[in-house]
């Protein structure tokens, strides 16, 4: 990527994600374009600068507009963000692509593992769009949507395997209230987020089940094990799982109320049902898919994780909330650190 001859980029999905992190990008001088799959959203963010489904009482800055057609959204952006949920994205990425400017840079937002190709979302793009990969980033770190939406300070990480335009990436979006690092694991990055949505989810379920902050606690810190063994096997850098996009991102989720995945995972520990909690939000846990992508890809890479195991057991309705705390207890005794 050379230095950008523009400043629009292009965000598409106008979900609580794309809709706090084109804040974001505006506060950093950029001009946004927010592709919505819905008209009457794009309509109210350009209209009252309100994404009133997914950010209500937010006031948007007037440089971010919003439109239904993928075309006028991409036009002229030489960054496109992509911010639908990771399971859609396949079947989102041929409408947008013919419009995409030749040297664009894409980032993913997205933190979740394709089902049945097992594929982390920079992948899919890779794939699908035959681009190479030094075009292609992540944004990942601890960034839930409305205190980002509210510029309360946080930090992320923005990895890309060329260095280069990690650097200028970092430029475009560092804002008064958030500071990206670069980072080139883009591996790392990603299987952090995926992850820690799982963990959230099994966090969710003991908050559910009424323990407190021994167990919660537990949770996260083997969950984080269990993270980087995966990761590392694939050929992460052990550092990235204990910073933003791994320790940081895992901390933010599984304590936060805020968090749909930890959500989703009390509502389970209290008794509702999967199809129940599916039918009381509209908006996307995706640890409930990516514990199913995650187990498979564990699998395949003879890697141990029982968190991500067990949590799959549970949305599946194979095993209860109970059983799953019980089992954690019950394995076979062994090292802390093997
Ligand atoms: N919300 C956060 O705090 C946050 C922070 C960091 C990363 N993320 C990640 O960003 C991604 C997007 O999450 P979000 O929070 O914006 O989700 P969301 O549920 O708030 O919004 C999802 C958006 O995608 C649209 N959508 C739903 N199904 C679709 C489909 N089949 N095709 C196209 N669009 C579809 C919805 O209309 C909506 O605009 C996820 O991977 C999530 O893990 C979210
Ligand atoms: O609301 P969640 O559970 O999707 O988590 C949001 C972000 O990923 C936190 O960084």
């Amino acid at each position: 990527m050379s230095e950008p001859v523009g400043n629009k980029v292009a965000v598409l999905g106008a979900g609580s994600w794309g809709t706090a992190f084109s804040i974001v990008l505006a506060d950093a001088g950029n001009e946004v374009s927010i592709w919505a799959r819905r008209e009457e959203v794009a309509e109210a963010i350009n209209d009252g600068h309100e994404n009133t489904d997914y950010l209500p009482g937010i006031e948007l800055p007037h440089a971010i507009r919003s439109t239904h057609d993928p075309e006028e959204a991409l036009a002229g952006a030489d960054v496109v963000v992509l911010a639908v949920p990771s399971q859609s994205l396949r079947q989102n990425l041929p409408t947008f692509l013919p419009h995409v400017q030749p040297d664009a840079v894409f980032v993913s937002l997205m933190k979740g593992v394709e089902l049945g190709t097992l594929k982390r979302m920079t992948e899919v793009i890779e794939e699908v769009g035959d681009i190479r990969s030094d075009r292609i980033a992540v944004v990942s770190g601890p960034n839930l949507a409305r205190e980002i939406a509210r510029r309360e300070p946080a930090a992320s990480v923005v990895a890309c395997a060329d260095d280069d335009v990690a650097t200028i990436l970092q430029k475009r979006m560092h804002s008064q209230a958030f500071r990206p690092y670069t980072s080139i694991d883009v591996l790392g990055c990603e299987l952090g987020g995926a992850y820690k949505n799982v963990v959230a989810l099994c966090v969710g379920m003991a908050v559910g089940l009424g323990f407190g902050d021994n167990t919660t606690a537990s949770l996260i810190t083997r969950g984080l094990a269990e993270t980087a063994r995966l990761a590392m096997r694939l050929g992460a850098n052990p550092l990235t799982l204990m910073g933003l996009a791994g320790l940081g991102d895992l901390v933010a989720t599984c304590s936060s109320p805020l968090s749909r995945n930890r959500t989703f995972g009390e509502k389970l520990g209290q008794g509702m049902t999967v199809e129940e909690i599916y039918a009381s939000t509209r908006q996307v846990a995706e640890g409930a898919k990516s514990c199913s992508s995650l187990r498979a890809l564990a699998a395949k890479n003879g890697v141990e994780c029982p968190i991500v195991d067990s949590v799959d057991e549970v949305v599946q309705g194979r095993m209860t909330t109970s059983q799953m705390m019980e089992s954690f207890i019950a394995r076979n005794p062994k090292p802390e650190i093997e």
